[in-house]
């Protein structure tokens, strides 16, 4: 279409030179010659009807061009934003919590809508400034050698002058998407963190320090600006001289005889439709360098390797949900190992706690056996398999989890509680609701399992929403339950009432189960208690208490039988 728009955007020239050469020649006329018509008013009715119908056909085509490019653009955009959300959520979790969450967000979106301009206004004007060099360069050819030569005289000199600014733009775009990148990430940190900000009154430190990278990045957008517009006038002069040699030495061609009036004139207005798109390629330039900063982000993105890839063996149904770990050392990127060689056994169906001093690494075992991380040697086992053996349905499909920090989505309760199953009937939500002790309140709430809750929870209590957490893992009815402090926000009647329930649900699954308030574990199968990455202690509740050691004193603690 795009094509076809061009030719018909050139030929209205071809048919003012025709005119003239009717007024000027008569019958002898090149129109007359080809339409075999004599009358010079049929002639020229002649070529307005043609004029007509290529109106139409330039009209039509560039309304089709104009559709198609932007619906390629759009397919492009979204393929590509698809294609890259799905490679980052593949990515492991220590990928996205050592970079600004407002980065990858940069990326996902400001990024991929970078290119739209690029793809739908700058991919078009290639197409078409080669295509209008290639006709119009076509007629100068036939017209006179000359002129051709003098009117192409300014396109090297463009097609240079392209090539030394596009290696001056590309480290300011490079730098102008950075700028934003950074913008990005402090806007979404901030907005995360906002009641932080107000408790602390910071919100003029932090209208500042957003100002600072805002000015950063219209600073940057501003160097690549000036550098960009300073190519139009460039490319303007260029044009100048060519449309300057044709109108002068074409035109004394014409007074000596050596070049048709009609002829002449078509040239000077094709000069004129040769050159002056050419100052758009300044602006295809920029747009390119904008498009090309972007892709070379979003390229960056999907090149990010894997580095916890899913296995591909299945384990047998029922899964039982035996846990254990064999020699494992792990840590986080380069740093320190945080889990010295830890061996231990969950039997299927065993409750099992892990208890331990802030920063033990109870945490950090959890994450090896969800495996959200590998471990640096020793392996995890599931079942007997190698986790990293498994594939994802198996090993996560199999685990309910109920992490710290609870992450509920913007969406009805019934919703949330679902999440991971999201075909479950009305009554499986409820049962799952009644287990984590929630059920009453959800029964309170005007909109009862409709009521909508916030991104992240917001509109409930840290306590209600670690009940809902547990209800969306008991749901899943999991082989195997992993808590990390799933019950640290409840009051000690609503814990007694959530322990007697998970011990209901323990009857048919493997609990792991991380606490600080050791009555939240009184009755697992066996202890663990964790300090600086090994395990120092480990039996049950009575048996530890009779052992006088860490675990002893800490629930003498806890119990106000000693002081600390
Ligand atoms: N994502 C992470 N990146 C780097 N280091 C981490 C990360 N998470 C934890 N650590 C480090 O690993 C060590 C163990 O942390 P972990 O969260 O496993 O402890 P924990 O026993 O669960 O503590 P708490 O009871 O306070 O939750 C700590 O020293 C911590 O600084």
């Amino acid at each position: 279409m795009s094509t076809l728009n061009k030719v018909a955007d050139v030929v209205p020239e071809l048919l003012i030179g025709a005119a003239v050469d009717v007024v000027v020649r008569g019958s002898d006329s090149f129109i007359g010659d080809v339409l075999g018509v004599e009358s010079r008013y049929a002639q020229l009715g002649w070529l307005a009807a043609i004029n007509v119908v290529v109106w139409i056909i330039e009209s039509a085509s560039e309304y089709a061009a104009g559709v198609l490019w932007r619906g390629l653009a759009q397919g492009i955009e979204h393929d590509l934003r698809v294609e890259a959300y799905d490679h980052a959520q593949h990515l492991d979790l220590g990928w996205h919590e050592t970079r600004p969450q407002g980065t990858t967000l940069a990326t996902l979106n400001d990024d991929v809508n970078q290119l739209e301009r690029l793809l739908d206004v700058g991919f078009p004007a290639i197409l078409q400034t080669v295509l209008n060099v290639v006709l119009v360069g076509a007629v100068f050819a036939v017209a006179s050698w000359q002129l051709t030569l003098y009117a192409f005289l300014p396109i090297p000199l463009i097609v240079i002058g392209s090539l030394v600014f596009q290696r001056r733009l590309e480290p300011l775009y490079d730098d102008v998407r950075e700028r934003v990148a950074d913008l990005s990430g402090a806007l979404s940190a901030n907005l995360s963190g906002i009641a932080t900000i107000k408790s602390f009154t910071a919100e003029d430190r932090e209208r500042d320090r957003i100002a600072g990278f805002s000015i950063a990045y219209r600073q940057a957008n501003l160097t690549a600006i000036r550098s960009s517009a300073a190519f139009v006038p460039l490319v303007r002069m260029a044009i100048l001289a060519g449309f300057t040699c044709t109108l002068l030495l074409g035109g004394w061609q014409t007074l000596d005889g050596d070049l048709e009036l009609g002829l002449y004139s078509v040239l000077v207005f094709m000069t004129q439709r040769l050159l002056w798109p050419l100052t758009d390629v300044a602006e295809v330039l920029d747009l390119y360098q904008r498009g090309r900063a972007s892709t070379v982000r979003i390229l960056a993105l999907l090149a990010v390797p894997v580095a916890v890839p899913a296995g591909t063996a299945r384990l047998d149904k029922p899964v039982g949900g035996r846990v254990e770990l064999r020699g494992v050392r792990a840590g986080y990127a380069d740093g320190p190992d945080v889990l010295h060689g830890i061996d231990m056994v969950i039997p299927a169906g065993e409750t099992h706690a892990i208890v331990g001093s802030t920063g033990a690494g109870k945490s950090s075992l959890l994450r090896l056996v969800l495996r959200f991380d590998d471990p640096r040697s020793g392996e995890v086992l599931l079942d007997g398999t190698d986790v990293r053996e498994l594939d994802w349905d198996s090993l996560r499909g199999s685990v309910g989890y109920v992490a710290q920090d609870i992450y509920l989505f913007s969406g009805s309760i019934a919703d949330n509680i679902a999440y991971g199953r999201p075909d479950a009937s009305q009554a499986d939500i409820e049962a799952a609701a009644e287990a984590a002790a929630i059920a009453d309140f959800v029964a309170s709430l005007p909109e009862g399992y409709g009521t909508w809750v916030g991104e992240r929870g917001v509109t409930l209590s840290g306590g209600q929403r670690q009940r809902i957490a547990l209800a969306r893992a008991l749901l899943r009815d999991p082989a195997l339950l992993v808590l990390d402090e799933a019950t640290s926000a409840v009051d000690n009647e609503t814990e007694a009432a959530i322990q007697s329930s998970l011990r209901r649900a323990g009857e048919r699954c493997t609990t792991l189960v991380v606490a600080h308030r050791l009555s939240t574990v009184r009755h697992p199968h066996r202890i663990w208690v964790l300090d600086a990455g090994r395990v120092i202690e480990a039996g049950t509740h009575d048996e530890l208490v009779a052992q006088r050691g860490s675990y002893a004193a800490l629930w003498a603690v806890q119990t106000g039988e000693a002081t600390a």
